[in-house]
């Protein structure tokens, strides 16, 4: 079948990481899109600053709303705790085939659980199907205008804890003005922005992390 950028990305993988070594899978795909082909994974800088937040906050359950090839769903799970668990929403499933296979290549399958379908059906069935109490920590990277109407969503369905941080890809490029301007002039929120360049490139961009207060 046609070799598509994401099953190319995942021969790299397969070739140049070390199974259960999710280091060495975070190495070989940030390598393959410096020196073949950029993909829209979250990257090596943005990554670092993705890494402190994850650490800083120790989350017991995290969300993340666009797997992609699951870059920044092994980012994250390498750094969970025991017991604590990563839900992430792809509803390409050609993306999805290719994400599993790079978790379970990175060994993280067992803190990772990747559900398949639009996060606008899926949000709300997170408590009752999915056995969620509430999120400490949700990572956005999918569409961009749809961070805002997701983010509204989380907090009509009470998924967000007191506390609880978003943190958002790409606020500045390709930009997300809607949540940005929503996010920060919201009282029930605390943020700040984390200057930063666009994956792979001298591009600015940045994450905005934000703070729920309930
Ligand atoms: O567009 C970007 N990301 C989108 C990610 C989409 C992924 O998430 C999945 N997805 C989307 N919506 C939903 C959804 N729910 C919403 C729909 O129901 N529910 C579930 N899954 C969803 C897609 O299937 C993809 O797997 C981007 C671009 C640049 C960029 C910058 C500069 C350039 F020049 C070019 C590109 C840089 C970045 O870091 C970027 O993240
Ligand atoms: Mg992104």
């Amino acid at each position: 079948t046609r070799s598509t950028r994401p099953k190319r990305l995942l021969r790299a993988v397969q070739k140049n990481a070390t199974r259960g070594d999710p280091l060495s899978v975070i190495s070989a795909i940030d390598h393959f899109c410096r020196h073949s082909e950029w993909a829209m994974n979250v990257g090596d800088e943005k990554g670092s600053i993705l890494d402190s937040v994850v650490s800083e906050l120790n989350p017991n359950t995290s969300l993340e709303l666009g797997t992609y090839c699951g870059y920044s769903t092994v980012r994250i799970a390498r750094l969970l705790p025991p017991g604590a668990r990563l839900i992430t929403l792809e509803f390409n499933p050609d993306y999805a085939a290719v994400a599993r296979q790079v978790i379970s290549w990175a060994g993280v399958q067992d803190k990772v659980e990747l559900v398949e379908g639009p996060s606008g059906d899926l949000i709300p069935q997170m408590k009752e199907r999915f056995g969620v109490e509430t999120f400490d920590f949700v990572f956005l990277d999918h569409w961009k205008d749809r961070y805002l109407p997701d983010t509204n969503l989380l907090e009509e369905c009470g998924l967000l804890r007191k506390g609880a941080v978003l943190l958002a890809d790409n606020v500045i490029c390709p930009g997300t003005p809607e949540y940005l301007a929503y996010i920060r002039n919201s009282p029930r929120y605390e943020s700040r922005y984390f200057q930063s360049h666009l994956e792979y490139t001298k591009v600015e961009d940045g994450l905005e992390k934000s703070v729920f207060l309930g």
